[in-house]
């Protein structure tokens, strides 16, 4: 029954103990039995587990009573890294409520303001939850009053939790059922439901995660996905449980569920489309939530040349996980034919690479990530470049244009002359600035290119790691820019160039070849590394020769000792790429981060 469904998501700060609280919630419902309980539940995939984080958002089903009636929640876990607020933001679209997770210890930070806003953006109903009050240092007080005067909501009914010791959590789910609102919608209308996630499954093919606003979807029944008009017949339906989907027939109005339709590709599966019934259409497609943006772009590339088309098999299967990851071929003169392929982030680009050389088995090489640029053109035409290489030569450049970011930082009142010396070395423009207690809110423009790399460990490292930080995209600004190229043994390497402020070109060059010269082992043969703009070198260092064959150090009979030798140079070949006679390891693709 509608009136017994509650769709809710959880949001929060990262760590500020969204999954451990969902694990609590899936216990205390009684849909896991106690002994097939482990920590992490919603948290399926290995990079989740052993990272500690949550990187995909995980619906699940649960069944509750409450006061003599049956009620049915569907929970979703999201993530908390800024690289994956767009699944907070799908989720969010699909609830009607929020459990609002802050940490008693930590207090507001800079995500629980983000998630909060797009919380807002979709009027749901958001429960202010303060977690980890078992811990001594907790204050739940400050930290409701900080709720209060930095996001505006009216704390008076909030929840005070353990998601560790379970203390509280059976009074939040009593609080969800009488607080969140059930979903509105005509049982007796056409079909109409958002897809707001797809994946792919080895067995039953690609997935469509629904909620249904309308009608229902039944077993059987032939539907029309309304944006490629194309149709399918549903072959199953699932309800989600991180471990153990069960099978329905139907999914009602209001409900969350899982439709297979027995496809071999998730092409037709978009996130964000809307499903209808192919005979009786609904009218308007839901208006769900824009496709994710890639803001990171690199190139991956093989390291054995005929593992191409693996690569392009492994990321047509990732996508289907993760259709927020685009790519398209490109080749390099350095590094043969890859992908250049768009990322929400540079935690996000980690996890891709990690999981398509474990889950596919591929040695991969990532060039320096970059963002895009906007290229206004002497002929008035305007381009987009998401590679560095292809930024026309000066004379033909009119005006180039960078992403700009809006940033938030919280950050304690005694680190924020650090904090501003850093913003202001990154170029960025103070909007704003804000008591919250003894901490401080920063509002920046910056540009994009300056925080999607390592922003966030130099931040963390000029404030003891107290300060926390998120962005979103704000369009383009017209940016002074120049290309900087490295040479390599007299070639240019194309997948290491990269776009600087034309007032640091000098600086970052140099900054960039010292840190080359660290990571590009000494060859049989001197090798120069020099930065250039344009024809003009404007720094230079060179790896010295090893002079001789390492093995040759093993004269004589110790067989174990040059083998064992031999190993560690071929393990250490498998992360290197030879450009031209030199083998330039994957860290060298890297050491743009470190300037
Ligand atoms: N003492 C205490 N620790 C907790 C509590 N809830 C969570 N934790 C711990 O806090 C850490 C982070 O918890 P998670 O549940 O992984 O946090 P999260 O918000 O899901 O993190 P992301 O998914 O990565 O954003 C873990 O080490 C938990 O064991 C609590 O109530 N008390």
């Amino acid at each position: 029954m509608q009136k017994n469904i509650r769709n809710f998501s959880i949001i929060a700060h990262i760590d500020h103990g969204k999954s451990t609280l969902a694990d609590r919630i899936i216990q205390e419902c009684g849909a896991v039995a106690d002994r097939d309980l482990s920590a992490q539940m919603m948290d399926t995939m290995d990079i989740e587990q052993e990272r500690g984080i949550t990187i995909k958002a995980q619906s699940v089903r649960l069944n509750y009573v409450k006061d003599g009636q049956n009620y049915i929640l569907n929970l979703i876990d999201t993530p908390g890294h800024v690289d994956f607020s767009y699944e907070v933001s799908r989720s969010l679209a699909s609830s009607d409520g929020a459990l609002l997770i802050i940490d008693a210890t930590q207090g507001v930070e800079a995500q629980t303001i983000a998630n909060v806003y797009i919380a807002m953006d979709n009027d749901l109903e958001i429960l202010p939850v303060v977690n980890k009050i078992d811990l001594p240092s907790a204050d739940p007080d400050r930290v409701l009053e900080e709720v209060e005067e930095a996001i505006g909501i009216d704390c008076t009914e909030s929840n005070l939790i353990s998601a560790k010791t379970g203390v509280g959590v059976k009074a939040l789910i009593d609080a969800i059922v009488d607080r969140i609102p059930s979903p509105v919608g005509d049982t007796d209308a056409p079909t109409k439901a958002l897809i707001y996630d797809s994946w792919f499954d080895n067995y039953l093919g690609a997935l469509a995660l629904v909620r249904v606003y309308d009608g229902s979807i039944k077993k059987g029944q032939m539907i029309r996905m309304m944006n490629t008009q194309e149709e399918h017949q549903v072959l199953n339906l699932m309800y989600p449980h991180p471990r153990k989907p069960t099978k329905t027939n139907v999914i009602e109005t209001g409900e969350i569920g899982i439709v297979i339709l027995g496809l071999k590709t998730t092409n037709s599966i978009a996130v964000g489309d809307t499903i209808t019934d192919a005979k009786n259409p609904t009218a308007e497609v839901i208006d769900g939530f824009e496709p994710a943006k890639p803001f990171v772009f690199a190139g991956i590339y093989p390291i054995e040349t005929d593992k191409f088309e693996d690569l392009r098999d492994a990321l047509n299967k990732l996508q289907l996980n993760d259709s927020s990851i685009s790519f398209e071929p490109e080749s390099s003169a350095a590094l043969g034919s890859g992908f250049r392929t768009g990322f929400l982030g540079m935690l996000h680009m980690e996890v891709i690479k990690e999981r398509l050389e474990r889950e596919f088995d591929l040695d991969l090489i990532a060039t320096a990530p970059t963002v895009v640029y906007e290229i206004l053109k002497t002929d008035g035409t305007r381009i987009t470049i998401q590679n560095p290489s292809e930024l026309p030569a000066p004379n033909y450049i009119d005006t180039i244009f960078e992403p700009y970011v809006k940033a938030t930082i919280l950050v304690p009142d005694e680190f924020l002359g650090n904090v501003i010396k850093l913003l202001n070395d990154k170029r960025g423009n103070q909007n704003k600035m804000d008591y919250i207690g003894k901490r401080v809110l920063l509002d920046y423009d910056i540009p994009m290119n300056e925080i999607v790399m390592d922003f966030y460990d130099k931040l963390k490292s000029t404030t003891k790691g107290y300060a926390s930080f998120d962005y979103e995209p704000i369009g383009f600004r017209p940016g002074v820019l120049q290309k900087l190229d490295i040479k390599v043994a007299g070639e240019i390497v194309d997948a290491l160039s990269i776009i600087v402020p034309e007032n640091k070109a000098l600086s970052k060059g140099r900054e960039f070849i010292k840190a080359l010269k660290e990571l590009i082992p000494r060859q049989l043969f001197e090798v120069a590394i020099q930065a250039s703009i344009g024809n003009n070198v404007i720094a230079r260092e060179t790896v010295k020769s090893t002079g001789k064959n390492v093995t040759a150090k093993c004269y004589g009979g110790d067989i174990t000792r040059k083998r064992k030798l031999l190993e560690k140079q071929k393990a250490g070949k498998k992360r290197m790429k030879a450009i031209g006679k030199v083998n330039v390891p994957q860290e060298a693709f890297m050491a743009v981060l470190k300037i």
